[in-house]
């Protein structure tokens, strides 16, 4: 039983009306990018039509419209996350910037070997900055290894943290392998040895509503592009007393108190974070966003998900010589697989001729590709617009591919 309305919701996107090669779409790469509704669409279309006006300074009412509906969606992103007070959401061009905003402000608080913790299952976005920052401090950086069914080894965990460990990172929900990470855990045994944690939500944060003081998390970073939201903004949720302990990440304008050639004050949060003029559109659009995936429901949204990849799954692993990759009971609507004797790229450009749009390769998590010791995957993933008729067509169009290729 579907929870909604699935045609009408579909009838929300415009983009899914698209034929590609002669076929209809069908859209399984939501990892990468979520599809736009029109409620999305419409905030943009009414931003520039009737009140873009640079934010924060200007007198004028088109500029007070714009801070007023900038500041709104501020709030609709604080009670979506549930953070305790709106100068905790810092407005982020995504979950990568949100991610170097954190790590590039721990320079100034990590010492030569103290150590940070990072999970085997992270996005290169998440790995990269960290490495950046043991280079600056000295710090060293120790990683929670995977095991074969794609899930963290929590023995492992509490063996490698200690009393040294300054920060713990970790993505909520892996993009290559759609594994949902223990986070409730880890933030608790991180925190008794005092060690801050950082939960990177962007895969997460369209299928799963993060209650950030539930989860008592110092940091929570996502990207409004993964949740029917526009690209460029995304959100970097910190708890206030470590807001308070970082430097600003960039100078400029908005981010100041005072300016003097001598010496310049910063201003308060949220301010402090969002040097120059935002993405005043992109974080109004993300408010639309949040408003339509709301109005659908979370709860809704996950119950049909996990039909789409029960049912993707159980169609997959028909077909012989299919191996999927990361089969934790906790997952959200990814598959990652590959068939045996077949390149996955090959299988993508196939399947692409037939309207089919997967993505395939490392996905940004090189790591995982390494410790199964492949090249890639072709990772299918579902959201809350596709529909089991869209997996058959993807299920014939892998079967043909394999005939070709094979
Ligand atoms: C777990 C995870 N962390 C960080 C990022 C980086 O997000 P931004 O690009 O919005 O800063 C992504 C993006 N997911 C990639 C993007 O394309 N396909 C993916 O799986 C991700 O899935």
């Amino acid at each position: 039983k579907i929870p909604f309305e699935i045609e009408e919701i579909r009838k929300d996107f415009p983009i899914l009306k698209r034929e590609v090669n002669g076929h209809p779409l069908v859209y399984m790469d939501n990892a990468a990018t979520s599809q736009t509704p029109q409620q999305v669409i419409d905030a943009i279309v009414d931003y520039y039509s009737n009140y873009n006006s640079n934010i924060h300074r200007g007198v004028h009412t088109l500029s007070q419209e714009a801070t007023d509906k900038y500041e709104a969606a501020r709030k609709k992103v604080q009670d979506h996350f549930n953070a305790a007070h709106s100068y905790e959401i810092i407005f982020t061009s995504g979950t990568t910037h949100g991610i170097n905003l954190v790590a590039s402000g721990f320079a100034s608080l990590l010492k030569e070997g103290d150590e940070i913790l990072v999970s085997a299952l992270e996005h290169h976005s998440n790995i990269v900055p960290w490495q950046m920052l043991t280079a600056k401090t000295g710090s060293i950086l120790k990683v929670i290894p995977m095991n074969q069914d794609g899930e963290l080894v929590m023995e492992d965990f509490y063996r490698l943290l200690s009393n040294k460990t300054r920060i713990v990172f970790i993505n909520h929900v892996s993009n290559a392998l759609g594994t949902v990470n223990p986070i409730e855990e880890i933030i608790k045994a991180a925190h008794e040895k005092g060690a801050a944690v950082l939960v990177d939500g962007a895969q997460a944060a369209p299928h799963i509503k993060a209650d950030v003081q539930a989860l008592d998390v110092d940091f929570y970073v996502a990207s409004a592009h993964k949740m029917c939201g526009p690209t460029g903004v995304g959100v970097l949720y910190g708890k206030e007393e470590w807001l308070k302990k970082l430097p600003p990440y960039q100078g400029g304008g908005e981010m100041i108190a005072t300016v003097t050639f001598e010496k310049t004050t910063y201003a308060d949060l949220p301010h402090k974070f969002e040097a120059g003029t935002p993405n005043i559109c992109g974080g109004i659009a993300f408010g639309a966003a949040l408003d339509y995936m709301n109005s659908i429901g979370f709860d809704n949204i996950a119950a049909y998900e996990k039909q789409l990849l029960d049912y993707g799954t159980e169609k997959l692993l028909e077909i012989p010589g299919v191996r999927i990759y990361g089969i934790s009971r906790k997952k959200t609507a990814v598959i990652s697989f590959n068939i045996e004797g077949i390149h996955p790229y090959d299988i993508g450009t196939i399947i692409d001729k037939l309207g089919i749009a997967v993505r395939t390769g490392h996905h940004c998590a090189q790591p995982i590709m390494d410790y199964y010791g492949i090249p890639g995957t072709v990772r299918a993933s579902f959201s809350f617009y596709n529909t089991t008729e869209e997996i058959d067509k993807f299920i014939e169009a892998v079967k043909r591919a394999k005939t070709m290729l094979s």
